[in-house]
This record gives C-alpha cells, sequence and structure tokens, in this order.
C-alpha cells in the first residue's frame, strides 16, 4: 500500500535501533522506499548484514552499523559516524528492546536491569547522543517504540512496562525541553505483533495459560493482529511534516485492543488476570 507521496523522505537521513528485524525492518523497508538514507544499528553483525541486503535489493540506500545501545560511548561513536557521513540525523527511531516473560516475584534484579537498560536507557543514550546535532540542525523529530497502554499492567512484564512506561515519560518530557528547538518527540505503541521475538516474548517459558495471539486477536475490536508495516506507516506519518504541530503523544497501533473492556472479560484477559491463576486473584 502506498498511502504517502513518492519521495517524501528524500534527502532524510533516518536512524532506526534494532532495524535489522520484526517491526524495525519494516520502519526501515518503509522509511527507504520513501527516498530515505537509512541507518540501522543493532548488536548483532550477521542480522545487519542481511537486512542490508534485503533492504539494498528492494533499492533502499542502507547503511549498517554494530552497536549496543546500553553502552553510552558506543552509542555516541555510531552518531557521530554518521553525522559526519550523513551531515545530519533527521529522525531516530528507538526501536532497539529486550522482552522475556518473567513472573514478578522470581524476577532476578539482573532480569529486570537488563531489560531496562536496552529499552529505557538505551532510548535515553540514542536521544542524548543525537540531540546536540538535531539543535545545531534546526530541528528533527524522535520516535520511541513503546507498547500499547503501558500504564495498563503486564503480568509476567513488569521490567518491560517498567522501562517502556519510563519511555513515555521521557517521550513527553522531551516533547517540551526540546520543541522550542523544533524538535518533536512522540512514541508509538504497538498492539501483540507476531514477529519471532513478539512471539517468544508471548509464550516462551509460560508453563499455565499459553497465551496465544489467537487470544489477543479475538479480543482486538478490528478483529486481526498488528503487522510491522502497521507500525511502520503510522511511523511514517508522525515523522513527516503532516504531523509538524504533532509532539508528546503516544500512538497506539493496535486495532483497539487498549480500549476499556467491560469488567465482565477481565478474569479472561491474560494480560489483566494473573498470568499463574487464569482465574485470576487480582
Ligand atoms: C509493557 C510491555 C509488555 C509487553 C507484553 C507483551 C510481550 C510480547 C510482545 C513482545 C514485545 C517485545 O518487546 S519484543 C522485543 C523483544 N526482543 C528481544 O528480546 C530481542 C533481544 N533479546 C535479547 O537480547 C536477549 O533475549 C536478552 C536476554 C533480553 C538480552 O540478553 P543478554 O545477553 O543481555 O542477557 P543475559 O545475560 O542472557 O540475561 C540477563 C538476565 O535475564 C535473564 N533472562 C534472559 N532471557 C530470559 C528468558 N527468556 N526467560 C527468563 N529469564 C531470562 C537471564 O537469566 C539473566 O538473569 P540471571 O539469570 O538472574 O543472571
Ligand atoms: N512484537 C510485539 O508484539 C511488540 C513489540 N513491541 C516493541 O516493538 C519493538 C520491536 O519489537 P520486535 O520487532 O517484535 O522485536 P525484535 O526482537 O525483532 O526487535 C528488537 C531489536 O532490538 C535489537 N536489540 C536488542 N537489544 C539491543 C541492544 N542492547 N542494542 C542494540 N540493539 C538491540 C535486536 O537486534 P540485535 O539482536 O542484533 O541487537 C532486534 O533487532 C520493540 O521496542 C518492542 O518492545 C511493543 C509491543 C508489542
Amino acid at each position: 500500500m502506498r498511502c504517502f507521496a513518492e519521495g517524501l523522505y528524500n534527502s532524510r537521513t533516518v536512524v532506526i535501533t534494532g532495524g535489522a528485524t520484526g517491526i524495525g525492518f519494516a520502519m526501515a523497508r518503509a522509511f527507504g522506499s520513501y527516498g530515505a538514507q537509512v541507518v540501522i544499528v543493532s548488536r548483532k553483525e550477521e542480522r545487519l548484514a542481511a537486512a542490508e541486503r534485503r533492504l539494498r535489493g528492494l533499492g533502499v540506500e542502507a547503511e549498517t552499523m554494530v552497536c549496543d545501545v546500553r553502552d553510552e560511548a558506543q552509542v555516541k561513536r555510531v552518531v557521530e559516524q554518521v553525522v559526519d557521513r550523513f551531515a545530519a540525523v533527521d529522525v531516530l527511531v528507538n526501536n532497539a528492546a529486550a522482552n522475556f516473560w518473567s513472573p514478578a516475584e522470581s524476577m532476578s534484579a539482573r532480569s529486570f536491569r537488563t531489560v531496562v537498560e536496552v529499552d529505557l536507557y538505551g532510548t535515553f543514550h540514542c536521544a542524548r547522543a543525537v540531540v546536540p546535532h538535531m539543535i545545531d540542525q534546526g530541528g528533527g523529530c524522535i520516535l520511541n517504540v513503546t507498547t500499547t497502554d503501558p500504564h495498563r499492567g503486564f503480568p509476567g512484564f513488569a521490567h518491560a512496562a517498567a522501562a517502556k512506561s519510563g519511555v513515555l515519560g521521557l517521550t513527553t518530557t522531551w516533547a517540551r525541553e526540546w520543541g522550542h528547538h523544533g524538535i518533536r518527540v512522540n512514541s508509538i505503541g504497538p498492539g501483540p505483533t507476531p514477529t519471532e521475538a513478539g512471539l517468544n516474548g508471548m509464550t516462551v517459558g509460560r508453563p499455565d495459560h499459553p497465551p496465544s495471539f489467537e487470544i489477543q486477536m479475538r479480543r482486538t475490536p478490528l478483529g486481526r493482529l498488528a503487522t510491522p508495516d502497521d507500525t511502520a506507516s503510522a511511523a511514517l506519518f508522525l515523522c513527516s511534516d503532516a504531523a509538524s504541530f504533532i509532539t508528546g503523544v503516544n500512538l497506539s497501533v493496535d486495532g483497539g485492543i487498549s480500549l476499556p473492556v467491560p469488567s465482565g472479560d477481565l478474569q479472561s484477559d491474560p494480560f489483566i488476570a494473573s498470568p499463574r491463576t487464569p482465574q485470576g486473584d487480582d
């Protein structure tokens, strides 16, 4: 589906963390297909190389850089390289994340820290490194990837819920702090999306009522799951000039799954009931 003007992102440099797989890859392909110079960064060189090949095969101008977003010094180096090479960073998409199911009462501090460091600190490091350049160039756009309605509570995902809620706090605060520099900061909240990582996050290790994407689909008013392209299309809009007066929002791309549910349905919702007891004890 080509909903936007051809060349919408011509001459724009778009940096996407975690852009070699899943939703990040769909965003890289989408921005690139509308003319952006795309730079994808993540830890695993082999994933980056495969993604670069695929993107170039589609005619996208893609570059890759190895970087662990938890490491502030690495992030700074990568941003300097991007600015040296392309003169500007017009759009930063903070998409890299870690997640796995883990009941709160047995979650180790290290597990909690791992997810918070990737999702929350990673977002902080990348924005912190990019923003001085955006200020110098007179503006830019930051898009943080959160999740649909992170304040709602996600049993089994306390680390990700804390991290993504923190990212929402960064989004609104940065929107206020950097607006007068012409920098817009928004976030986007995908609904359950059957990427490989999404499937693992939903299912691996859960002994009780395996929460399937099918359940999520049934609970979604629009009757299907999110696709990576759904989120990519919303990202194209939010980072474009069509959204030039939009800052500080979290746009859910979830087919309505985060809408309040009637109280009678609460016990059968695996994201509301406890993951250990299907009937829920809360
Ligand atoms: C609001 C949002 C709601 C979300 C609710 C919906 C969820 C489903 C939708 C999915 C949303 C997504 O975010 S999908 C995006 C997810 N993508 C990814 O996770 C891909 C990247 N993943 C990774 O890099 C790895 O899996 C990850 C572990 C996270 C990072 O690896 P590291 O090498 O840095 O860390 P490790 O040293 O291996 O592990 C650190 C600690 O974490 C524990 N740990 C690691 N994997 C574990 C696992 N599968 N199950 C239990 N525990 C695990 C280890 O035991 C360690 O604790 P100790 O034993 O105490 O030392
Ligand atoms: N799928 C879903 O159902 C949902 C997803 N989301 C969010 O959407 C985004 C994309 O998720 P999805 O595409 O499903 O998952 P993926 O696992 O495919 O994407 C995560 C990416 O992050 C990269 N990454 C992980 N850790 C680091 C790190 N320390 N430094 C740099 N890069 C890192 C990974 O690459 P590498 O291993 O090479 O580092 C990977 O490419 C995430 O922010 C996720 O939280 C939100 C709600 C639902």
